[in-house]
């Protein structure tokens, strides 16, 4: 489903501060994998995802998404394969917009213009099914403007539009580290149940320890841009926060270097 092979990223190449983003990382995620990623500062965490996405470009190395190399291809062709739900509760959804016309188009990104843009009836109890599935009542909200919601269920829709049209892959990109705890568990629990129903296959970077470990079924750790571990299904159902700690100090020989590490 995703296959990344020898990904090398180094910035500011031959300068003073030149910087091995990335030394060759090998990753394959099978349909439905969902591997959660956790790592030290630096560790190359957002760059790998942004070469998924095409957002970067490897120096060398290639990406596999559904078989195909997409290692050439723009951000916006691969768009329609990829849903991405960032950080910022304010990024993945369009303030001005209503909920309806923001959920028009996610649905539209992967449809073709014969089947029209506008919302009709069908579209409308489409977008409503879906939200329901939030129980946020946005389903009843159709026509209010997304500037207008709180940071949760903004960050709630993008996961929702993110998915809507079940996409090869899922980027989660710490999607619920702005988030006040009670949202950031409501969040953590909506992605539980999106994955879930369309069995999607999902890379989510996160430093909240037990989110790694409660969500997905393999984890990875990164350090100085290499997957320095990987767990598999059956270990990673019995592993605790202070493992992946002894994990990370036994490969490395030293403790693990991040300060936005939430330990639980
Ligand atoms: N555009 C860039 N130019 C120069 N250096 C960069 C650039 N992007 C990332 N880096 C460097 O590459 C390394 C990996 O960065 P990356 O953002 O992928 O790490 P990360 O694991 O996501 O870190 P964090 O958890 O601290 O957000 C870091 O040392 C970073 O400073």
């Amino acid at each position: 489903m995703l296959k990344l092979t020898n990904i090398n990223k180094v910035f500011n190449e031959g300068t003073p501060d030149e910087k091995v983003a990335l030394g060759d990382i090998n990753l394959h995620l099978a349909p439905g994998d969902f591997v959660t990623i956790i790592g030290s500062n630096g560790a190359g965490k957002s760059t790998m995802m942004n070469m998924i996405s095409g957002a970067l470009t490897p120096d060398f190395g290639t990406i596999h998404i559904n078989g195909k190399n997409v290692t050439g291809d723009a951000e916006y062709k691969r768009a329609r394969h990829i849903g991405r739900v960032f950080q910022d509760p304010m990024a993945g959804t369009a303030p001005s917009m209503t909920i309806e016309e923001n959920l028009a188009i996610a649905y539209n990104r992967t449809k073709t213009r014969t089947l029209g843009f506008g919302v009709n009836k069908k579209k409308k109890d489409i977008y409503r099914t879906a939200l329901e599935m939030l129980s946020l009542n946005l389903e009843n909200r159709l026509n209010a403007k997304v500037g207008m919601l709180s940071g949760g269920e903004r960050q709630a829709l993008s996961l929702l539009m993110a998915t809507f049209t079940q996409p090869s892959i899922l980027l989660l990109d710490e999607h619920t580290a702005a988030l006040d705890p009670s949202r950031a568990e409501l969040i953590t629990n909506i992605t539980k149940q999106l994955v879930e129903k369309d069995s999607l296959t999902t890379l989510m970077v996160t430093h909240n320890m037990q989110q790694a470990l409660d969500l997905g079924n393999r984890l990875i750790m990164m350090d100085k841009g290499q997957i320095i571990l990987e767990v598999g299904e059956a270990e990673k159902a019995n592993l605790t926060i202070p493992d992946l700690m002894a994990a990370f100090e036994k490969i490395r020989g030293e403790k693990m270097n991040s300060d936005r590490a939430l330990l639980g």
